[in-house]
């Protein structure tokens, strides 16, 4: 196991309700298996998993686990609560290689009855004034983008009423709109916002409360704005937020929830249970991007996902193989993620 440090600058900082996202550090992990290298990344982002410091610490203590074991005790040695980014960058690189070795690409490997070229994915808009917000959502729309997210919670319910409005008076009623408030509302003002977001035709709003109030979640469903939870699945059993019906949609980040594998299970637990499941990064660099792509991948009809973030860095670990057109992302079809291991550089 080889693990290397990256970094990288955001050329698009993401602003939202909790600060704003500028750059993002993490590791690349390489894994031998099956007669191929599976390459993964590690890329932590403090709040939703565990530190930069935590998780060098879990990769350096999982790559002495894997001196004189397998990669099954590699694995049991990286707890998805404790160190869920660590866990996803061995993970990875295991899926990877596994996936090489049978010959499929990775979404296949999940389920070898599919063939998906395209997933459909959100334009991913950080806050702004109500200008500045309905033009990034025009150019999205002009690029091919049928469905937006726009991060809201930073302004006042008010302002972000009157953003969302401009928005929806500038693109039309064709663009399918969501909205995602990062646990920044009270029960009251997201009350007052559902009220008012229901006849701006908003599909869902991710996370309108803090996370621990999954009663306040319960309580918001129903009047045509969906509840997506996203905070409440970190620190959380998956199966107890199914359990509060506080859901419509759950949000499913592969680096939250500890590798694709875990999050490709919860996704097919949620179906089941008829709550739906979007995959999205956490502005990652490429090899966690295609990661979480091919979790998308593999579930059958999926919606579109938060997964258009790749030309937020300034620089990447790759060249991205995906190409996003009429908004959907095309899906590698050579074996494993679709990269090259020799091509991944963390100091590119
Ligand atoms: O879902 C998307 O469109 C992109 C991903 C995204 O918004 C995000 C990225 C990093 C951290 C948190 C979030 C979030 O969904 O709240
Ligand atoms: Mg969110």
């Amino acid at each position: 196991m080889r693990v290397d440090p990256f970094s990288v600058p955001l050329s698009s900082p993401l602003s939202t309700a909790r600060g704003t996202i500028s750059e993002r550090s993490g590791f690349v992990v390489r894994y031998d298996h099956r007669g191929e290298t599976g390459v993964g990344e590690a890329t932590p982002l403090p709040g939703w998993t565990e530190s930069v410091d935590a998780c060098r610490r879990g990769l350096t203590d999982a790559a002495a686990v894997a001196e004189d074991a397998g990669h099954t005790d590699v694995l049991l040695s990286l707890d998805a609560a404790s160190v869920p980014a660590a866990r996803h960058g061995f993970a990875t690189a295991l899926l990877d290689a596994d996936a090489k070795a049978d010959g499929v690409p990775l979404y296949q490997w999940f389920d070898s009855e599919r063939q998906c070229d395209r997933v459909p994915v959100n334009a991913t808009v950080g806050d702004g004034s109500p200008s500045e917000t309905a033009d990034a959502v025009e150019q999205a729309v002009k690029a091919g983008y049928d469905c937006c997210k726009l991060k809201v919670g930073k302004r006042t319910v008010d302002k972000d009423i009157e953003r969302i409005r401009t928005v929806r008076e500038r693109v039309g009623d064709d663009v399918t709109l969501r909205a995602d408030a990062n646990g920044a509302w009270s029960r009251d003002q997201a009350e007052d916002a559902f009220d008012r977001l229901a006849p701006l035709d908003v599909a869902y709003v991710e996370q309108p409360l803090p996370a621990d109030d999954l009663a306040g979640h319960a309580a918001l469903r129903g009047n045509g704005v969906g509840v997506a939870l996203d905070e409440s699945l970190v620190d959380r059993r998956v199966d107890s937020v199914l359990d509060a019906d506080a859901a419509d949609v759950l949000i499913l980040k592969p680096m939250v929830l500890g590798g694709p594998g875990n999050a490709h299970t919860l996704a097919l637990r949620a179906r089941e249970q008829g709550v739906e499941p979007v995959i999205t990064t956490t502005i990652d660099a490429v090899v966690a991007r295609l990661a979480a792509l091919h979790v998308a991948a593999a579930i059958p009809d999926i919606g579109a996902c938060g997964l258009a973030t790749g030309d937020r860095l300034a620089a990447d670990l790759a060249t991205d193989p995906t190409t996003i057109t009429d908004g959907a992302m095309s899906v590698p079809q050579t074996t494993g993620l679709g990269l090259d291991p020799a091509e991944v550089q963390p100091d590119a």
